[in-house]
């Protein structure tokens, strides 16, 4: 038999890097207080960028604005929920390319700070924690569960190896790796756990790469935070007093460099609150500060985006925005600020900045007013095949919605109350009998509604996931309705469960081929969850077109928003402070018209009833410090003054461990 001639198996391997380790080194030197690389004195001046946060697109763009800036590193979180999303799945392609985006950092002439979790908080998801762990409902989360160490095994088998050739040791620009985050910060102290991890990072990573801890600057924070054989390192932001601030790491190091691993140049937004900042000569003073005393440091340097809804929260519940713009030197759309130059003239003081023109922000067009129909109610897409019927079994959906069926067991004429007693409507419910819609219940908020319809009638709750909480001892944070619910003074049971993935329902682009109302169930009624598309066409031939640009909800109240199948985020105008939500170029496109689809969940600004139009607008410039009160139109709330909280945190008091 001819022997079948086997073709070469061809693997998509990241772009070469020499595999064989070299004779290269970093390490810390004890007698000198300092980092060495390959033998000499090394400082880092590093900036975050969470390559998790933008599109690969323009990881190159993000580099190199952060090498012109006089950074020599940067550091970045490895976000476990977003290379895992199903248990034993994992992807590591396209915008998930963690590799390709170690080699280019390697091309940019940046050394790496890999911040590699497990648990990362990062204002993400469940602090980077897959949902998926929650199914274990007694999980005891960065802890030493057997059952959550056996994922976080399996887990670190997949990523450690992929992260091994890009060591510095194996000519990549890996220089150090972050063990868990702030661990010093969570209640459970399991000094196990930490030495488990440092086991696992050693066994794949192995002894030569400097393994390090980060903490909140206080000694209750390092009791719990510090292990030995991690070396541990400290967080502050601009305000505080640096000589007394980096006394606090001399208690876990008395010797070695001295590091603080987040410099906070801004601070993090939650819906409903003014927008954060902290002023550039305020961040600029303290940085100097920082590197008079020869520290290394990283600082939040690039802000970027929350594409899909990967966003997580804070507690007491509170969701953070869609946007990442922290009032950071990078903005969101990676525009230099007057903040990244102050940033860079300090830098200047220290090391040579590269000579050259900073790369200028990237061009924004304002498209204008696209006009959007209202195509069918949430609640008639469960006919669509893309629903899933859960009977009741403990699915947590780990990003988007789920939908509760039931029947009223009792006969509504006069209202009843629908109450969630224990407050467990994770997160928030609209809440329609008949598809009549009835209110909205709301974590923390509004834990009881008054509700009308016979009995039998369908009571339906469309059940919103808007982030679980990323920090302190509630990460555990299940979605969907986590307790019972009451009608007046029955409990409700036996809930028919839909799960719906609203990504997958929009990428089938079925609903843009929707041409009217689809249901004779179809209220025009304009508070009822509801899909509205439309279309707008981008002429070609137009030099440097399409062009990054922002969309506008005037007068829309909540919901999400896709373009072309991509999931730009959350749009929360009635809350604010984010009022525009960032369009990267390369979702759209010149050769073809672009599709939107919006998902409104509470009260649309258009319709039949109002004889109105309805539209969303593309303009130049975004708003991160507004509201939109629904009669009252747009009020922008006065800037947030130059926030001096305890750590420079802002106003945010650490939670104590
Ligand atoms: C209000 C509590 C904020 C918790 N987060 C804190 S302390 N931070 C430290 C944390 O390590 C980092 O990932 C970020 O989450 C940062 C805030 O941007």
């Amino acid at each position: 038999i001819k022997k079948k001639k086997l073709r070469p198996v061809v693997y998509s391997l990241p772009l070469p890097l020499l595999r064989h380790s070299s004779s290269r080194t970093f390490q810390i030197d004890y007698d000198k207080d300092c980092f060495l690389k390959d033998g000499e004195l090394f400082r880092y001046i590093s900036g975050s960028i969470h390559y998790s946060r933008i599109p690969q697109y323009y990881w190159k763009d993000r580099l190199l604005k952060m090498y012109m800036a006089g950074l020599n590193a940067i550091q970045t979180y490895v976000p476990w929920n977003y290379h895992e999303p199903t248990p034993g799945h994992y992807n590591f392609t396209g915008d998930k390319s963690l590799e390709h985006f170690l080699q280019l950092c390697n091309d940019t002439g940046l050394f790496v700070i890999l911040r590699a979790g497990p648990y990362i908080c990062g204002e993400w998801d469940m602090g980077g924690l897959p949902a998926w762990l929650l199914q274990k409902k007694s999980i005891v989360l960065r802890s030493s569960d057997p059952d959550y160490l056996a994922s976080v095994d399996r887990w670190m088998s997949v990523l450690l190896p992929k992260v091994k050739p890009f060591l510095y040791q194996n000519n990549g620009p890996i220089i150090s790796v972050q063990v868990e985050n702030e661990y010093g910060s969570y209640f459970a102290c399991d000094y196990d756990y930490l030495r488990h991890l440092v086991k696992l990072f050693r066994y794949y990573l192995g002894n030569d790469v400097v393994l390090f801890t980060t903490d909140g600057a206080g000694k209750s924070y390092l009791k719990c935070g510090t292990l030995q054989g991690l070396y541990a390192t400290i967080d502050f932001g601009p305000g505080g007093n640096v000589t007394q601030l980096f006394t606090v790491q001399r208690h876990a190091e008395p010797r070695g460099p001295l590091v603080n691993s987040e410099f906070y140049t801004g601070w993090l937004d939650h819906w409903g609150q003014k927008h954060s900042t902290i002023n550039k000569a305020f961040v600029a003073k303290s940085l100097d500060e920082i590197l008079a005393l020869g520290a290394n440091k990283n600082m939040l340097q690039c802000a970027l985006n929350e594409f899909c809804s990967s966003k997580g929260a804070n507690s007491p519940y509170l969701p953070q925005v869609t946007s990442y713009d922290y009032d950071a030197p990078l903005s969101e759309a990676g525009d230099p600020t007057d903040k990244y130059f102050a940033i860079r003239e300090v830098i200047r003081k220290y090391k040579k900045v590269p000579a050259g023109p900073v790369l200028p922000a990237t061009p924004k067009f304002a498209y204008g007013t696209v006009l959007v129909k209202k195509v069918i109610q949430f609640y008639n897409l469960i006919c669509i095949k893309l629903c899933f019927f859960y009977s009741g079994a403990r699915y947590d959906m780990s990003f988007g919605f789920m939908l509760y069926r039931n029947a009223l067991p009792r006969n509504c004429s006069d209202p009843c109350p629908l109450s969630s007693p224990l407050n467990g409507v994770h997160d928030r419910a609209y809440v329609t009998v008949d598809q009549v819609f009835q209110g909205i219940l709301e974590r923390n908020k509004i834990i009881s509604i008054n509700i009308t319809g016979r009995a039998g009638a369908q009571l339906d709750l469309l059940v919103e996931n808007t982030g679980r909480i990323n920090h302190g001892k509630d990460i555990n944070d299940a979605k969907g309705l986590v307790t019972n619910l009451t009608l007046a003074s029955d409990i409700l049971t036996d809930w028919t469960i839909f799960s719906l993935n609203i990504d997958e329902v929009v990428a089938t682009g079925h609903l843009n081929k929707l041409q009217r109302p689809q249901s004779p169930m179809y209220t025009p009624a304009t508070t009822v969850p509801s899909f509205y598309v439309g279309a707008f066409q981008i002429p070609s031939g137009i030099p440097y077109m399409p062009q990054d640009t922002y969309l506008k909800f005037q007068g829309w109240s909540k919901g999400q928003v896709w373009i072309n199948g991509f999931n730009l985020g959350r749009y929360w105008p009635t809350k604010g402070p984010q009022l525009t939500l960032y369009v990267p170029a390369h979702i759209l496109t010149t050769s073809v018209p672009n599709n939107i689809t919006v998902l409104e969940l509470e009260r649309a600004p258009c319709g039949e009833e109002l004889n109105t139009p309805c539209a969303v607008e593309f303009v130049d410039t975004p708003v991160h410090w507004g509201i939109e009160f629904q009669s009252l139109g747009t009020e922008r709330l006065k800037a947030r003054p130059p926030m001096v909280g305890r750590l420079g945190r802002g106003t945010w008091s650490r939670p104590e461990p």
